[in-house]
């Protein structure tokens, strides 16, 4: 086990606590995505992982050793991990090559060099090894930081919502060369999101944040397949919501549909169909089922009366 979260408490307030005996494993070489929505407290367990704050109660353990906090550590930051905040914390007057390597030996320049240029082809930033991070976007900022956090390779990364400020196309390439890179170089991730669109495909395991409270640990295809509640549905994307007396009428054997998981067939539940408009890799359709709104994803166009299986 690379890093263990026991029984933690911590409020920023006296009389609101955000987290109540919090638990969290990550092993070696995991990629563990940390989810949930804005406010749940994702920031906040990563800054506290990363010793920026004190806790009220509880262990954090990494490597093997009792982590503790800024009151034990004058240097804020624990070695051997890597935090990328959302602030990014760059040297403004240096270039992005040297804030990249800002924490590389300067022993070997020519092996130095060699990993900055790897690192920058990673981020996608190597054209512009010699700007200053004043001159850059915020999503280019945002990947410099990324850059510089693996330079040192760290055995545990902390990714603060690293694709926030990414644009799509960006986002694609950027997600698979920082996975990659952190699967080739055996280092444990734990990324924090509220939109597991994002990492579904590279990670070990999802770990939900609901209010501070842990409410799901699962695999992707797990969570994905039965999520715990609404708010764990909706993080995964677009989704239907049954109620129970829904789930009764029309025969359904859970909770949450996607999309694509609700088919046009020859029989099964009637539905009239509102809108079908063409979303690029299928056709997006509102559908009413007697009172009930729900969303279907169709290879066609489809319009009239339709039976639905689900
Ligand atoms: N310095 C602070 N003092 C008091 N309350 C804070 C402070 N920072 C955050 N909070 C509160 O703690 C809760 C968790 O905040 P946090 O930033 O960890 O959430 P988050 O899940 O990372 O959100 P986001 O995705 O928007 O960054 C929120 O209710 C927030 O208002």
């Amino acid at each position: 086990m690379l890093l263990e979260v026991k029984n933690l408490y911590f409020n920023y307030q006296t009389d609101k606590t955000l987290f109540q005996n919090l638990n969290l494993n990550v092993d070696e070489g995991q990629i563990i995505a940390l989810a949930g929505e804005s406010g749940c407290g994702k920031s906040t367990l990563l800054s506290l992982i990363y010793g920026l704050m004190d806790w009220q109660n509880g262990e954090i353990i990494f490597d093997g050793q009792k982590l503790l906090g800024p009151k034990g550590n004058l240097v804020p930051g624990e070695a051997q991990m890597k935090f990328v905040a959302q602030n990014y914390d760059l040297m403004p007057y240096g270039t992005v090559y040297d804030n990249v390597g800002k924490y590389i030996s300067n022993i070997n320049l020519k092996s130095k060099k060699e990993k900055v240029d790897e690192l920058l082809d990673v981020v996608g930033l190597t054209e512009y090894a010699k700007v200053i991070p004043k001159n850059l976007s915020g999503g280019q900022q945002q990947r410099v930081a990324i850059a510089r956090a693996l330079a040192v390779l760290p055995k545990l990364l902390l990714l603060d919502e690293p694709f926030s400020n990414l644009d799509f196309s960006r986002k694609f390439e950027l997600r698979d060369k920082l996975f990659n890179y952190v699967r080739q170089n055996k280092m444990s991730l734990l990324i924090s999101t509220h939109n597991l669109e994002e990492v579904l495909p590279w990670a070990d395991k999802i770990v939900v944040l609901q209010q501070g409270r842990l409410i799901q640990n699962d695999s992707p295809k797990e969570t994905y397949e039965n999520p715990y509640n609404d708010y764990v549905a909706k993080l995964l994307g677009e989704v239907n919501i049954f109620s129970d007396e829904e789930k009764t009428q029309f025969n359904l054997s859970k909770k949450h549909y996607f999309p694509h998981q609700i088919k046009v067939a020859e029989n099964g539940v009637e539905a009239t169909v509102l809108e079908s408009l063409f979303a690029g890799s299928h056709y997006r359709n509102r559908l009413k089922i007697n009172d009930k709104s729900i969303v279907i994803y169709t290879p066609n166009s489809i319009s009239g009366k339709v039976f639905l299986g689900f």
